[in-house]
């Protein structure tokens, strides 16, 4: 797949915080800060991967470069122009190139529609003047192109098995041609096997589409086969972002290299030689979350200073970024 040089995303400081109330009437209200200043950029054919445990604000990052979410501060560029100050023509255009794709196949399909209508919903909003024909044969050509039969398309969701209704998901989020699909754990609620397939199914779109996409995973096996890069979220900060070969084979940052020694290898031996980083303790509160960076109460390496000063994110070999105060450069 080639990546060209076109910067489709610019994503920069952006912070998602949430406002949670208080338990007592006294108590005053706490900021939850799921993203806190994470800055990326996507390219045209690229697929970014986003891991990091539960709670580290994936999803949160997803929802808010959709405009799904209003971000607390920062930027979203699309094709160099800050989404944020779009006039709703332009932002409607950019919304159509941005789709999504999420977790739970049946529950994000309309019970009530047939397969046909709900593929063909975000074209008909897009593209009105096209005639019901034309609108029937772009659905029906989508449906090919992802496995499904094009002759099914009067069914309902409930006819279809999960991996057959993220087929349905997938069509929708294609019928407009978009630029860039926001996959949110897209494969997570699926058997193993049917995950190889959307997974390959993706991969197959994506050349022939030129299609970028953000895929967000917990499962670091699944990130590994289909990304071109990967960023490491912990907190809703950004640990570590690298292309996918130096994450898993020379990793910089404690957190990465946790996550990917949990990472079981096929290969016996190697499994045994390999070096194992447990994480201490549990996952913080995001509601208070530790001095300094945010990650020294789990990581085996942290000093003094790890307390005291957030860690700058910082460049290595001229393209890969770790925010840890003991990175070798
Ligand atoms: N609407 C909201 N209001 C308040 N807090 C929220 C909201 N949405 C998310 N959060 C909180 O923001 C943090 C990040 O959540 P997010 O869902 O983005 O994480 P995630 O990495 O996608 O996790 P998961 O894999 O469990 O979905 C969590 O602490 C979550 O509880």
């Amino acid at each position: 797949m080639t990546i060209s040089d076109t910067v489709l995303l610019d994503v920069k400081d952006l912070k998602v915080h949430f406002s949670i109330p208080g338990g007592g009437l006294f108590q005053k209200a706490k900021l939850l800060k799921a993203v806190d200043g994470v800055s990326f950029q996507v390219r045209a054919g690229e697929t970014l991967g986003v891991v990091g445990e539960s709670g580290c604000g994936k999803s949160t990052l997803g929802r808010a470069v959709l405009r799904l979410l209003e971000p607390t501060a920062g930027q979203v560029a699309w094709l160099g122009q800050d989404m944020g100050g779009m006039k709703s023509e332009t932002l409607r255009s950019a919304r159509a190139d941005l789709q999504v794709i999420f977790q739970d196949p049946l529950a994000s399909l309309d019970p009530r529609m047939t397969i046909g209508q709900i593929i063909a919903e975000p074209l008909i909003t897009h593209k009105p003047h096209l005639s019901k024909e034309e609108v029937k044969e772009a659905v029906k050509a989508i449906m090919a192109k992802v496995g499904l039969l094009p002759d099914q398309l009067n069914r309902y969701p409930h006819e279809f098995s999960g991996g057959q209704c993220q087929r349905i998901g997938i069509a929708r989020a294609m019928i407009l041609e978009p630029k860039l699909i926001v996959c949110d754990e897209a494969v997570s609620a699926l058997d193993v096997s049917i995950q190889a397939q959307i997974v390959n199914l993706l991969m197959r779109l994506q050349k022939e589409f030129h299609l970028s996409l953000i895929f967000i995973s917990h499962n670091l096996s699944i990130v590994r086969h289909i990304s071109n890069r990967i960023m490491v979220l912990y907190l809703g900060r950004m640990m570590e972002l690298a292309d996918r070969d130096q994450i898993y084979s020379d990793p910089l940052h404690p957190y990465t290299k946790a996550l990917i020694s949990a990472v079981p290898i096929p290969d016996p031996k190697v499994e045994r030689n390999k070096e194992h980083i447990a994480l201490k303790g549990d996952l913080p509160s995001p509601l208070n979350p530790p001095s300094g960076c945010v990650f020294r109460t789990r990581c085996p390496f942290a000093k003094e200073i790890c307390a005291t000063d957030v860690p700058e994110l910082k460049v290595y070999d001229g393209k890969r970024e770790a925010a840890c105060h003991f990175v070798e450069s």
